[in-house]
């Protein structure tokens, strides 16, 4: 399936977003990229720029979103506000593997102050490659995750694992 991929940093994230805007722009799985910002010349804070890149993927406008900042850590922790977002932070090769296929995770917020640019992209590159397995055996637990969000009627599933 082709994906719809948003993109966004601030200031501090600029060069690998547009980075990763190209790459995604010019790959065969991807069939849409939505820059949210910032322009070379904007100054908007992290949590504006994930929050709305955050709400596109909550509203299905796009599959997945990639997120930069400094560290990659205040657009995740922002991007999270967004009630069904999972974003994660993740440098490694390993992590980016897991935070599809075991936590479901529709953002990666890496931080452009913390990895080469070429690691960043081949994170990027392969994290389009997984898909969560919704018959795996973490679907469970991402459903749990999913039972604590604010609405979700419940505080939790309580079910097995506690
Ligand atoms: O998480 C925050 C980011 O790294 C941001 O780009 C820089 O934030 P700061 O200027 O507050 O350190």
């Amino acid at each position: 399936m082709l994906m719809r991929v948003a993109v966004g940093s601030d200031i501090a994230g600029f060069d690998y977003k547009e980075v990763f805007k190209a790459d995604l722009t010019s790959h065969t799985g991807v069939a849409e990229v939505i820059d949210v910002g910032v322009a070379s010349d904007q100054d908007t804070d992290y949590p504006h720029v994930a929050v709305e890149a955050a709400r596109l993927v909550a509203e299905g406008r796009v599959d997945r979103a990639v997120l930069v900042c400094g560290t990659g850590l205040g657009v995740a922790i922002a991007a999270n506000k967004v009630p069904g977002v999972r974003a994660v932070t993740a440098h490694d090769s390993f992590s980016v593997e897991r935070s599809v296929l075991s936590n479901d995770a529709q953002v990666l917020c890496l931080g452009q102050r913390v990895v080469g640019i070429e690691l960043g992209r081949r994170l990027v590159r392969e994290w389009l490659t997984y898909s969560f397995d919704t018959s795996s055996p973490s679907a469970g637990k991402v459903a749990a995750l999913s039972s604590y969000e604010p609405g979700a009627g419940s505080s939790g599933s309580g079910a097995s694992g506690r």
